[in-house]
Order: C-alpha cells, then structure tokens, then sequence
C-alpha cells in the first residue's frame, strides 16, 4: 500500500448501534488517493451504514471520520461538493426527465445550470440514453435509471465516490464501460469506495479489498495479498472462508427438500 500518497479518508474506532443492535464495533480504515476499495461483507454487515456515516447521512456513531483531512462532524459540508454517491436504493425523482434531474442534480454540486447541462447531454449520449433524455425517468428500464444516478455522481468530476452496488441492472457491455471508467478515474487520482456482492467485479477492479464481518473490518488487503493469506483461489471462496460459512450445499439440500413439500399435506 502506498503510504505516502495522500489520505483521503479516515475511519477510526467507528461504533454505530440501532436500538440493541452493534452494527460496526469498532472500524480502523484509511484510504489513499488513487485507491480503488472493495468495499464486502454478508448481508446486514454495515456496509451501507459506513457509506451513510461518510456521507453524512447517518448521525449517532461514534469515533472519527475524515474526509480530506476534515472531521466530518465539524458542521462544515463544504467535503460533499467533492464527493459522489451512487446509492444502493436509490429514490430517483420520477416524474423529472434526465435533463432535468443532472441539471438539478449539478447545480446542488455547486455547478452553474449550463455547465451541468452541456456535460449532462453529452454523458447521456455516451451511456446510450440520447434519444430519452427529454422522456420522464418514470417510463425507464431499471438498467437506464442505473446510468441515470451513475452520470449523476460523477456530473461534478469529484474527488472521492462512493458506489453501492452499482452495477446492479446493467446489461454485460454497460458494465464493461463502468468497469474502464472507474479504472481511469483512480488513474486521474480519484479514489473510488466500491461497495458490492458481485465478487468477480470487486476482484477485477479494486486494488485493495476490505472485508467487514460483525462489525469490523476482518481482511484488508489487495486480491493477491488475500489469496496468500488464505487457502481459497477466488474472491468469492475466500469470503466464504473468512465470513465461516460452508453450508451452502446443506441449506439449499434443506430449502429443495422444503420446497418439494408441496402438496404433501393436501
Ligand atoms: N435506519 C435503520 N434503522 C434500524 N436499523 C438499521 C437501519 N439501517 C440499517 N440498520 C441495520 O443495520 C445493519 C446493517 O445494515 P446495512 O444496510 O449497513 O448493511 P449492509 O452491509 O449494507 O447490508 P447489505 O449487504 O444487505 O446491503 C442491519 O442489521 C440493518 O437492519
């Protein structure tokens, strides 16, 4: 890991709980310009909550978060203009055209109205929604609202951009451009936090990979460092090792067998 580059971010002794429940117990990380972060766990890990605290979105933790060198808590959101989200379940104003959305969109980044709009047609085009550019999001495919968020976070060329499963929707050759885009941008020095399930994407893509199982961060490392210090071969067999988990032919034995009940108690 390349220590002298600049820190971007920086998590330490980061504890957040609903009500009884311990989501993140105690998460270490910092994060250095250029890097691409898979960000992993199970399910209910507390992914999505270490985003939302970055972002500001979750108050109620407790440790330090900082961002550009910024303790976020400090009441000063100037960090968010250089910042980009592409959230897991995103909530898109429907009833707005994608003209208007990324125009919106970039004047709450700070862009002025024709600047937002000169770049928002040209990405549009670039993403293959040209000719719906003027057609309300409410009459999209869920893949064409995916690229609608994906051109919205990068509309205000940020710094720092989060991903929450964002490739979810998108056919093989959209994830292909996703793919290349990320990889130029960490080129250009943009550090990108990829949050994702799809483990073949997060082992092509990041170059460090970190693992969050209750509560804390369990491995960090590139794919090959993970794939020395563990026996598995693949992304997605190492996460099994190192989450526990070997049921997966038992549970689904038991879900078939449940399922193949049917009709038995008629
Ligand atoms: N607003 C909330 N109120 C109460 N509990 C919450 C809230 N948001 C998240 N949680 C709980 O926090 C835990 C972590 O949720 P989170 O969405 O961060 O997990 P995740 O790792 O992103 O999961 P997934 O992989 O399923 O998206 C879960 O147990 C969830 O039920």
């Amino acid at each position: 890991m390349d220590t002298n580059s600049e820190k971007i971010l920086s998590i330490s002794n980061l504890t957040m709980r609903y009500g009884a429940t311990n989501v993140l117990t105690g998460v270490d990380l910092d994060v250095y310009k250029g890097q691409i972060i898979g960000y992993i766990g199970p399910n209910g890990a507390g992914k999505s909550t270490t985003v939302k605290i970055m972002l500001g979105l979750v108050d109620g933790y407790h440790g330090n978060v900082e961002i550009f060198g910024q303790d976020i808590s400090n009441g000063d959101n100037s960090y968010k203009q250089r910042i980009g989200y592409v959230p897991e379940n995103a909530e898109v104003y429907d009833n707005l055209t994608a003209s208007e959305y990324l125009t919106f969109t970039g004047q709450l980044y700070g862009m002025d109205e024709s600047e937002a709009e000169y770049k928002a047609i040209r990405l549009v085009e670039k993403f293959g929604l040209g000719d719906v550019y003027h057609t309300r999001i409410s009459a999209y495919s869920k893949g064409m609202r995916q690229k609608v968020l994906i051109i919205a976070s990068l509309l205000h060329d940020p710094d720092l951009i989060f991903l929450d499963e964002p490739l979810s929707g998108l056919d093989a050759n959209s994830v292909m451009i996703i793919k290349e885009i990320l990889a130029q941008l960490a080129a250009e020095g943009k550090t990108i936090f990829y949050s994702s399930h799809i483990m073949d994407v997060v082992e092509k893509i990041s170059n460090r990979i970190v693992l969050l199982a209750d509560g804390k961060i369990i491995a960090d490392g590139s794919f090959e460092e993970l794939k020395q210090k563990n026996k598995e071969g693949t992304l997605e067999e190492i996460f099994n090792e190192l989450t526990g988990f070997d049921q997966h032919k038992q549970i689904a034995e038991e879900v078939v067998s449940i399922v193949k009940e049917v009709g038995n108690n008629a």
